[in-house]
C-alpha cells in the first residue's frame, strides 16, 4: 500500500489515495496501528482522498484512536497541496466534500510553488445543538464548568467539529484537556483549546484533540479560538493564532462571516507499506 506523510505545522497526517484505500478492511484499526508512533507510521490521523459527487475531492479524517472526524484544518491545506501538486484537481483554487460540508482551499503560489494554503472555512456554528452541548441555552459563551476541582470557563465554538476554548492555560493541561475531551456535557467529545492572548492580534495555544490527545497544531482549533476571542472582545477579528508547531493566520470576516485561515502544508516521505506489516498490525489488533 503506498502513502505518503505530510504535516500542517507538525500536525501530522498518513494520506491514502481511494485505489489504496480500497485495500484497508477496517480503517477504524488501520489509523490505530498506523498512527502508532513506536510501532506503525506515526501520526495524528489518517485522511482519505475519495471521489465526491458534490465537489472536486473528498476527504475523510481519522484520528489516532480511530474515530472519524467531521473535519481538520491542517489536513485539509495537506490535502489540497498533495491534489494540486499531484494533478488531481485542475485548479489552485479547489472544493473538497467534508462530513462538515463543502469546504473551499486556495493554493497560494510562489515561483510557481506551493507558499501556503488559504482555506475558506465556511461559517462557524455557535448554536449548542450544532456543537454538540448538552446544556439548554442558544449559545455557550464563558459558560462555567468544574474538572478535576478546578473552575474554568468556556466558549462552545464548531467548526464542523466541536471545541472548548478556555482563556486560560492550566499547569496540567493535559489532564484538564483529557478530562473536558470526555465530560458528559459533549455527546460527540470535543476538542479542547487553552488560550493566552498576548494582544488583540495573537494568541498561544495549547491543544487537546479529541482522538489524538495534545498535538503541535489544530487548524479548526486556531479558527475556534479566534471565533471565541472575538466574541469575548478578546482578539480582533484577524489574528495570529501561535501554536507549539507554528502560527496560523485566522480571519473571521465581517461581509460573509466565514472563517479563513491560511498557513503551510509540508511533504514528509513516500512510504510502500509491505503486506507483512499490514498483516502483522491486523494480527496486533484481533
Ligand atoms: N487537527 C485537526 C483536527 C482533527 C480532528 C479532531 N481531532 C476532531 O476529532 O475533531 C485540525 O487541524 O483541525
Amino acid at each position: 500500500m503506498h502513502l505518503v506523510k505530510m504535516h500542517g505545522l507538525g500536525n501530522d497526517f498518513l494520506i491514502i489515495e481511494d485505489h489504496e484505500a480500497q485495500k484497508i478492511t477496517s480503517i477504524k484499526d488501520f489509523a490505530i496501528s498506523a498512527c502508532d508512533r513506536h510501532f506503525g507510521v506515526g501520526g495524528d490521523g489518517v485522511i482519505l482522498i475519495l471521489p465526491s459527487q458534490k465537489a472536486d475531492i473528498r476527504m475523510r479524517i481519522f484520528n489516532s484512536d480511530g474515530s472519524e472526524a467531521e473535519m481538520c484544518g491542517n489536513g485539509i491545506r495537506c490535502l489540497a497541496k498533495y491534489a494540486y501538486e499531484r494533478g488531481l484537481v485542475p485548479d489552485p483554487i479547489l472544493t473538497v466534500e467534508t462530513e462538515a460540508g463543502i469546504i473551499i482551499p486556495e493554493i497560494i503560489l510562489e515561483d510557481e510553488k506551493v507558499k501556503s494554503i488559504r482555506v475558506d472555512m465556511g461559517q462557524p456554528r455557535l448554536e449548542s445543538g450544532e456543537i454538540p452541548i448538552t446544556l439548554d441555552k442558544e449559545r455557550i459563551i464563558q459558560e462555567p464548568i468544574e474538572i478535576l476541582g478546578k473552575a474554568f470557563y468556556f466558549t462552545a465554538v464548531s467548526m464542523g467539529n466541536p471545541h472548548a476554548v478556555i482563556f486560560e492555560i492550566p499547569d496540567q493541561w493535559q489532564t484538564y484537556g483529557e478530562a473536558i475531551e470526555k465530560h458528559p456535557l459533549f455527546p460527540r467529545k470535543t476538542n479542547v483549546e487553552f488560550v493566552r492572548c498576548l494582544s488583540s492580534n495573537q494568541a498561544e495555544v495549547k491543544v487537546w484533540e479529541r482522538g489524538a490527545g495534545p498535538t503541535l497544531a489544530c487548524g479548526t482549533g486556531a479558527c475556534a479560538v479566534l471565533v471565541a476571542g472575538a466574541l469575548n472582545q478578546k482578539l480582533n477579528r484577524k489574528a495570529e493564532i501561535r501554536l507549539p508547531g507554528g502560527s496560523l493566520t485566522i480571519e473571521w470576516s465581517s461581509k460573509n462571516q466565514h472563517v479563513y485561515m491560511e498557513g503551510p502544508a509540508q511533504e514528509v516521505f513516500h512510504a510502500e507499506l509491505s503486506e507483512e506489516v499490514y498483516e502483522l498490525w491486523t494480527l496486533h489488533r484481533a
